[in-house]
């Protein structure tokens, strides 16, 4: 779809670029020639990202351990970056995310999906964008959102909550920072199966909905290469115009609806207690792999 230099002379940050959707988004944009920068809490993880990703591509791609809840971890990573060049471009795409019932949120998991959806994302947003406007520097800033901007989402009530206000940003920031050059627009992707998501939205099984494939009117999961090629021309030059844009990848799901929880209020308190558990376990394995956070 994109040639090998469609992103020459592109320099792009991936929040929480190590894994997941953030590596297959890396991957397509060092296929289309750009120089990409990756960043999270565990450095093991991140390593071997940056491996892989340069053996396969031939890419230039590095890290950063970064825990985007901390401004001054960003601004330290941030200025770092620049020190090497100005990035062109940041994604959005950290996140932290698990189901659960409302009322048995505490303000302490509450904070856990806030602070790194809407804190994290708006701190690296302004940690970068000053530095853009400072230098006089064009940007593209693209967030990796969710459907449930438009519709909510029952059992998942925080990100929702976040992810809305990154939608809100989007439009805010487009207008704000447009006669900078500076562009600001989202994606909403469905369901895309990952190893992160699907442990703390899909942990028994037994979650249905949002992470279904059978109610997406395609009739099947986004494939990676789909997402990175839209991210790829989000990041690219000749269409500046498009700003304060969230473009759904979902085929049609949110459309046609259920792309929400709403169908997790069959549950019962043991299957509740059951995907708690697995949430936790695998909440634990990726602590123990912890370099920050
Ligand atoms: C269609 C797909 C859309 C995808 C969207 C995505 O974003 S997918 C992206 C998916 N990727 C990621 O999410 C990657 C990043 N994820 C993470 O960093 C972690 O999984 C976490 C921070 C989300 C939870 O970490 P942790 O368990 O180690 O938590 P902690 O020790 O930091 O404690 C914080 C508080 O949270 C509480 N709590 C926890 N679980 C539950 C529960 N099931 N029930 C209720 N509460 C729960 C816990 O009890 C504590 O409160 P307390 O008791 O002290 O008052
Ligand atoms: N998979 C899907 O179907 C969908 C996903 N999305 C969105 O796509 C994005 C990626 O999700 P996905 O790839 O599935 O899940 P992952 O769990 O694989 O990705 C989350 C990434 O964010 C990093 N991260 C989490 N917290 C922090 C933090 N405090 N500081 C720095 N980095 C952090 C994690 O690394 P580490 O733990 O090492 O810090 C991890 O690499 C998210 O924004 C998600 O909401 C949207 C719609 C659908």
């Amino acid at each position: 779809m994109f040639s090998h230099n469609t992103l020459t002379q592109k320099r792009i940050l991936i929040t929480g670029g190590g894994t997941g959707l953030g590596k297959e988004i890396s991957r397509g944009l060092l296929q289309c020639g750009a120089e990409v920068y990756i960043c999270g809490r565990r450095e093991s993880v991140l390593q071997e990202c940056c491996e892989e990703l340069s053996a396969d591509t031939g890419g230039k791609i590095h890290y950063r351990i970064c825990d985007i809840r901390d401004p001054d971890s960003i601004e330290a990573m941030v200025d770092s970056i620049f020190q090497e060049g100005p990035l062109t471009g940041l994604i959005n795409n950290a996140a932290a995310n698990f189901i659960a019932p409302t009322k048995d949120l505490s303000p302490r998991g509450y904070q856990a999906i806030r602070s790194t959806v809407m804190d994290g994302s708006f701190y690296t947003v302004l940690s970068v964008g000053k530095r853009w406007i400072k230098q006089q520097i064009p940007g593209s800033i693209v967030s990796n959102l969710v459907t449930w901007v438009w519709t909510g989402s029952a059992f998942v009530v925080p990100s929702a909550m976040a992810k809305t206000a990154i939608d809100s940003m989007t439009k805010s920031l487009a207008v704000e920072w447009g006669r900078y050059g500076i562009r600001v627009n989202a994606v909403a992707p469905g369901p895309f199966p990952t190893e992160g998501a699907w442990d703390k939205l899909n942990p028994t099984g037994k979650s249905t909905g949002a992470t279904d494939s059978e109610s997406v009117p395609m009739r099947r999961y986004g494939k990676m290469p789909e997402l990175a090629n839209l991210m790829t021309f989000l990041q690219a030059d000749g269409c500046e115009y498009l700003t304060g844009q969230t473009i759904a990848i979902d085929g049609g799901h949110h459309l046609a609806a259920p792309s929400t929880f709403a169908s997790l209020a069959d549950l019962n308190d043991d299957d509740w207690q059951e995907i708690r558990d697995s949430i936790k376990a695998s909440a634990e394995k990726e602590k123990s792999q912890r370099s920050t956070g």
